[in-house]
């Protein structure tokens, strides 16, 4: 099988596959979002789930993180980030994934008095029922808001630091523009001076000058998004050397009008430029589909064949944070489904 475009959908689902790249608060369901304001006594702004749905036509990032801020406000129990993230595993188990590193924004928490005890505690109770019942492992990375104060994210990090176990890398998301990654360098070097692997979001509406200073500033991973690349060969030919990968989103980079459509998306064009590249949905309930439809909509858009597709699920496990040898389990399933699909 050298193309997809009969028999996409079950392959892809079958093909396992890491998700590297999705904010836990951004798999908030308008249909929840009504459900928890019912319960927690929270107004909203919007009569039902169907207009709030409707009002997910967005310009660009800010756009987005206007009505995402506000969804935000009906988690307040631990209950509720235990629901949300519960069903974000099972929809991710549907898709095929079989490990998730989950983004979330502790200060869009604490900020609204929520504390981070109630965070931690709802999401690992899911965690670990998911692990459970659907086999998915998972590691969990609170962001940094970047449009707040690098002051903020350092107490941010003081805060976060008795939950230590419970993460292992931090990152750095919010209104990219105007908030370089060097505004947070001294946060983040405390963050590796604590062991903390350190993740960032770059390039997805900024600048290529900003995704040089995630790698040099804050010595990152990897680089969430990072499509901002393209226009800078030097920085490719480093990206591709050093095998920095990127989490890609090419939904969400529609919805937010980074492409203009999916065709002109640049995930292919830097895969042949020897990028390692991964995909993921970042906030897939405002973004219209989750890590499934990501691929599909790559697969079929950019006519990726069979082999690119499995480079991809491959890139997702190797880029991950898995230990070395469950990176080796994952790689080995990866090649029998490929060899199977081929045979
Ligand atoms: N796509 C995105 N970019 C930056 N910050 C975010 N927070 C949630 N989704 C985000
Ligand atoms: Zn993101």
């Amino acid at each position: 099988m050298n193309n997809l475009k009969t028999i996409a959908k079950d392959a892809l689902r079958a093909q396992p596959k890491a998700e590297l790249h999705v904010h836990i608060e951004g798999t908030l369901e308008p249909e929840m979002v009504f459900e928890l304001a019912e319960k927690n006594g929270i107004v909203l702004d919007y009569p039902d789930a169907g207009t709030l749905r409707q009002a997910y036509n967005f310009q660009d990032l800010q756009s987005f993180l206007n009505i995402y801020y506000q969804g935000v406000k009906v988690l307040i129990e631990a209950d509720d980030f235990f629901e949300l993230t519960y069903n974000y595993l099972r929809h991710a188990h549907e898709d095929g994934v079989v490990h998730t590193e989950i983004f979330f924004d502790p200060q869009s928490h604490t900020d609204r008095g929520i504390s981070l005890a109630a965070v931690f505690e709802g999401i690992n109770r899911a965690l670990a029922k998911g692990q459970k019942e659907f086999g998915i492992t998972s590691r969990l990375i609170p962001c940094f808001l970047r449009h707040l104060s690098a002051e903020a994210a350092m107490e941010t990090l003081h805060a976060l630091l008795p939950y230590r176990d419970f993460f292992c890398a931090v990152g750095l998301d919010s209104s990219e523009k105007g908030n370089p990654p060097s505004k947070f360098s001294e946060v983040f070097d405390k963050a590796r001076a604590e062991g903390l692997l350190t993740v960032a979001h770059a390039g997805e509406e900024g600048p290529a000058s900003y995704i040089w200073e995630a790698l040099d500033l804050l010595h990152v991973a990897r680089i969430d998004h990072g499509v901002g690349c393209e226009s800078d060969d030097e920085l490719c030919r480093r990206l591709a050397a050093e095998q920095m990968p990127l989490t890609v989103c090419p939904l969400s980079n529609i919805k937010l009008a980074v492409f203009d459509d999916i065709k002109g998306h640049n995930l292919k064009r830097l895969l042949d430029r020897g990028l390692c590249m991964t995909v993921s949905s970042d906030d897939p309930a405002y973004f219209g589909g989750y890590l499934l439809d990501n691929f599909i909509a790559v697969q079929t858009g950019l006519d990726l064949t069979w082999d690119e597709v499995t480079e991809l699920a491959r890139n997702s496990i190797r880029a991950s944070f898995l230990s070395e040898s469950e990176k080796l389990e994952w790689l080995d399933k990866i090649e029998t489904v490929h060899d199977e699909a081929t045979a």
